[in-house]
């Protein structure tokens, strides 16, 4: 089964690797760059995209996660994709390697955590018989969006106004969301999925 990297500096990654857990795969917290070595794939959860960003500075982490990005598949959820991101506007790219631009805490104030119903027609490539179809349950919390998509990066589900907030670039993944704060292991499974075939980069 696949072993799976977690960077585990900070934020929400104990509920990445319960989900991976409890889906068959072997989850590995990643805080020093040698724990790259021989994993299948990495995630980079949610939490604060500044200390996510100071920390693996310190970690000696930025370049050693970069260079795995380009041949591993990775997921980045909410800070997660904004540390994969080619372009967080006024700041330079924490890790990049995704093709989009995003906004940090596109959302405000006001509503700063929300809940709603997405349709994320690829994850019928995944799908038991009763889930096809169905809305994937999409928790934000102060998340950002995805502003502009470049070349090779498909969009993978929007919100109601058209608003992105999925996409996929080949072996990256990129949810503004947090899966791993719901019951539903879809988009889990769709990751672990492209780690058993993953596409060139
Ligand atoms: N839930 C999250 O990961 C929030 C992301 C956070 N607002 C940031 O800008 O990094």
């Amino acid at each position: 089964m696949a072993t799976i990297g977690v960077l585990a500096l900070q934020g929400g990654f104990r509920e990445h690797e319960e989900m991976l857990t409890r889906l068959g795969a072997t989850p590995r917290k990643v805080r020093r760059a040698e724990e790259l070595e021989g994993l299948d794939a990495l995630i980079i959860p949610g939490g604060e995209s500044t200390t996510i960003r100071r920390l693996a500075s310190a970690h000696g982490l930025i370049e050693p996660i970069r260079a795995f990005a380009q041949h591993h598949p990775v997921w980045g959820t909410c800070a997660g994709l904004i540390a994969l991101a080619n372009d967080i506007g006024e700041e330079p790219p924490i890790f990049g390697g995704l093709n989009v631009r995003v906004q940090r805490n596109a959302f405000g104030r006001q509503v700063d955590s929300f809940e709603t119903e997405l349709a994320v027609p690829a994850l019928d490539a995944v799908a038991e018989e009763e889930e096809r179809g169905r809305p994937f349950p999409a928790v934000f919390i102060r998340a950002p969006v995805i502003e502009q998509v470049g070349e090779g990066v498909d969009v993978l589900a929007t919100l109601d106004d058209g608003r992105i907030v999925a996409v996929q670039q080949g072996h990256l993944l990129g949810t503004a969301f947090h899966p791993e704060l719901t019951d539903d292991t879809r988009f889990h499974r769709y990751f672990l999925q492209l780690v058993q075939s993953p596409t060139p980069a």
